[in-house]
């Protein structure tokens, strides 16, 4: 990346991230069981023939029995890939797979990328315009203009669906909101203002129209493109829909045309505006520099010359992100709830509409936590951040209401605080979580010790961790770990914090203080110099001890057991609290908390039901109301067994102690998770599936842990480890980088304490 900002990463990041594991973004997994023969007979021949013959009979039965209702394709040319230029189809899959996953992961859509390989309009109509069985809707990508105006026209009149270019529309609601606030905060009239829309493509006409529509009057628009000004009488590079908005002007070049202007939109390309243009401008002057993946100008070079600019970019990574990526997952799947046959005008007012006032409400205290304080209805947050979780909730239920109101939804939704509920529900609180402690880890960065750098996972985890602007790593490992980290393709290894006990001038302290901790235990000083000498557990800890960093995270190399004893002869436990360890079970839809799966071979009553009380407080933390089911092999008694007592005694001490979240025990896993067979208790204290469990010993514990691990379809975040008065993380001997950089975010961002 060329410009600075607090997010870096290099191209060898970007290309291992898309080719690691399964190359590319996304896979298919099955809704329903494939597991035997009857299933198999059901999903295909003979049984798919009964929904075969219901949807010939009535094709609105195909969003009962197929997909169709809630998929949506993503369709390129590569003709226009961001602000790339023409790359061709296969060159723009990365980005259409991007978009599918970002359709899944914000707004629950099923989505898969199509690329085909036409710059012939009449071509690519014919090839989408088939597909309409397929799909509930169509997300045109990427297509350059004036291509894409003939394009999506043609496939909105041909198709009985909702067909949608995003870069059109999508951009120009999102690009709508963001004014609509800017306006308001620099106190003018949509009516009133002067604008330069530098661009002439897909994105700026539509932005242009929207803005036009909303009340700015045709004069006061100037459009620039490659030629400079568009102005009446002007015959080079023209085509029907730049002619629409040519201005009456002497003006002839960006510059001269933005000299008093208001607002300037750019949906052109890198580096368009240079700061000495942006100079003339009116007095707080609105510049949404929109190019992707570098914007027209960077917002300090903006704010360099005119301090009093509000600024935003197509980017995640400067405040005031105007990107079509908060608007496209939303828009359609407000559409799709009511199987609509367009997405009309009313629609897309709607969302911007909704978009806009989002920002100026309070923003959620997680969203916040994640900012720091920057995210109040200001200059640096006029429009919500994509991940923030009310756009969920609000912008498919502005959208599916406007679709009822115009007359295009097929189905009604007749209790819309019911629909809004349900689409709270679609989305796993802890991907929202994670991606806050993301955010969050970037706010408020933290110096995290990466204990055992000379293993490559860890270096690369240090790597990412600091690219990702998520902290600074204090590493530790011997000094060749810097050709270590060169022959990774770290430019500037020197850049990164390495401490060595053979050289660091804080060992003299750190023998004093293991000294101090362990005389009485047997230890003579020189143990205890051989020790911080030689253990990278014991040194990383203390420099935790020492204030040197904030958090750890270590267990690559060495058993858990082995490295919990070293780091315990450092760091000790909450005073009064017993530590322990939670794996996090992350299913699409569902998350369950399980401990104690790392620490406690045997635990007592007392410390089962202070395991029970941590795991609910990290549930809380990570989006969930904690239902917490002590395991067993036995269920309220049968069969009777060894063991049962310390179960019934922990819900006993948690009947004392008068906690806040629902509690039951002892069952058998299938009691605690499966509603049906829940029903059969029908006294149970648990008002739903339970998600927190609670296991009666490390044996089971550990084994479920690392089965579920290595066997199961959920992706498991942990272990966790809770309860110490520093924190430190301990992953496992198998972890991957990836995980490694969430544990060090975790332990950073206070999430596992
Ligand atoms: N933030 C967001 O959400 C979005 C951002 N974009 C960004 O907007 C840009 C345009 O995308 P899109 O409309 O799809 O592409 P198109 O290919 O349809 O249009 C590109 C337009 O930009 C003009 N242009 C290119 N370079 C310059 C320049 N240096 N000065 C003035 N005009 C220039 C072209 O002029 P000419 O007509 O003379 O060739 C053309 O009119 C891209 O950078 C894209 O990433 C797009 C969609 C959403
Ligand atoms: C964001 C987007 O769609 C683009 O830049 O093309
Ligand atoms: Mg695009």
């Amino acid at each position: 990346m060329t410009e600075k900002s607090n997010v870096e990463f290099s191209e060898r990041e970007a290309l291992f991230f898309h080719s690691t594991g399964r190359p590319g973004k996304i896979e298919i997994i099955a809704s329903k069981p494939m597991a035997t023969q009857r299933d198999l007979s059901l999903a295909y021949s003979p049984g798919v023939a009964v929904p075969v013959r219901a949807i010939a009979e009535d094709p609105a039965t195909a969003y009962d029995y197929t997909a169709k209702g809630n998929l949506v394709a993503v369709i390129s040319n590569g003709t226009a890939i961001l602000g790339l230029g023409n790359l061709g189809a296969l060159a723009s899959k990365p980005v259409m797979e991007g978009k599918a996953v970002l359709f899944k992961r914000f707004a629950d859509v099923d989505s898969i990328d199509l690329e085909i390989d036409t710059e012939d309009p009449q071509a690519f109509i014919d090839a989408v315009a088939l597909l309409e069985p397929s799909f509930g809707g169509i997300n045109l990508e990427d297509i350059k203009a004036p291509e894409c105006f003939i394009i999506e026209q043609a496939l909105k009149e041909k198709m009985n669906i909702p067909v949608m270019h995003d870069d059109q529309h999508g951009t120009a609601i999102i690009c709508a909101a963001g004014l609509i606030n800017a306006l308001y905060l620099t106190g003018r009239d949509i009516k009133d203002i002067k604008i330069v829309v530098n661009g002439a493509g897909a994105a700026a006409i539509a932005c242009t129209e929207l803005i036009k529509a909303m009340g700015t009057p045709h004069d006061n628009v100037i459009m620039c493109d490659r030629s400079g000004v568009i102005y009446q009488g002007r015959t080079t590079g023209m085509d029907q829909w730049k002619s629409a908005h040519a201005a009456k002007t002497d003006t002839r070049t960006l510059e001269e045309a933005l000299k008093g202007a208001d607002v300037f939109i750019g949906l052109s390309a890198a580096g368009a505006l240079s700061p000495h243009m942006v100079k003339d401008m009116a007095a707080r002057p609105i510049i949404f520099a929109m190019a992707n993946p570098d914007p027209e100008i960077t917002p300090p070079d903006a704010k360099a010359v005119r301090p009093d600019a509000v600024v935003a970019t197509g980017r995640s990574d400067y405040p005031n992100q105007v990107n079509n990526v908060l608007g496209f997952p939303f828009i359609f799947r407000g559409a799709l709830d009511v199987r609509a046959t367009a997405i009309n005008e009313a629609m897309k007012i709607a969302a911007a509409q909704a978009i806009a006032e989002l920002a100026r409400q309070q923003v959620p205290e997680e969203v916040a936590r994640a900012y720091g304080t920057s995210h109040s209805f200001g200059e640096d947050y006029i429009i919500p951040a994509p991940f923030d979780p009310r756009l969920m909730e609000v912008v498919p239920a502005a959208v599916a209401q406007a679709a009822m109101d115009s007359g295009v939804a097929r189905i009604r939704i007749e209790d819309m605080d019911a629909y809004r509920q349900s689409l709270k529900a679609r989305l796993n609180p802890t991907t929202s979580v994670l991606t806050l402690a993301y955010e969050g880890a970037k706010a408020h960065p933290k110096r995290v010790v990466f204990a055992e750098a000379e293993e490559e996972v860890v270096l690369r985890a240090a790597i990412q961790f600091r690219d990702g602007g998520y902290g600074i790593p204090v590493l530790v490992g011997r000094q060749d770990v810097y050709d270590r980290l060169r022959a990774m393709g770290v430019a500037d290894p020197h850049s990164f914090e390495v401490h060595n006990s053979v050289n660091s001038p804080l060992v003299p302290r750190m023998v004093d203080l293991l000294y101090g901790r362990l005389h009485r235990r047997g230890y003579l000083r020189r143990d205890c110099e051989r020790m911080v000498n030689r253990d990278r557990n014991i040194f990383g800890s203390l420099l935790l001890q020492l204030g040197e960093a904030d958090a750890m995270i270590t267990g690559v190399t060495r058993t858990y057991s082995q490295t919990m004893r070293e780091v315990r002869r450092v760091i000790d436990p909450v005073a009064g609290r017993t530590p322990f360890g939670i794996h996090v079970l992350v299913g699409r839809s569902h998350t369950v908390f399980m401990a104690d799966t790392t620490v406690n071979e045997r635990p007592t009553a007392s410390e089962l039901a202070d395991i029970a009380e941590g795991t609910a407080a990290v549930a809380r933390r990570m989006g969930h109301d904690p239902r917490v089911a002590f395991l067993s092999f036995s269920t309220f008694g049968n069969p009777w067994g060894n063991w049962l007592e310390n179960l019934r005694e922990a819900v006993a001490i948690l009947d004392q102690r008068g906690v806040d979240f629902e509690y039951e025990g002892e069952m058998a896993p299938d009691v605690a998770l499966n509603p049906a067979v829940m029903k059969n208790y029908p006294f149970s204290r648990l008002s739903g599936p339970a998600n927190v469990l609670v296991m009666p010993g490390l044996q089971s514990a550990n084994l479920s842990a690392k089965l579920l691990r290595e066997l199961g379809g959920d992706s498991v975040i942990g272990p966790m480890l809770v309860g110490l008065e520093k924190p430190v993380q301990v992953a496992t001997m198998a972890s991957t980088a990836s995980e490694l950089v969430t544990l060090a975010v975790l332990a950073a961002g206070g999430i596992a304490v």
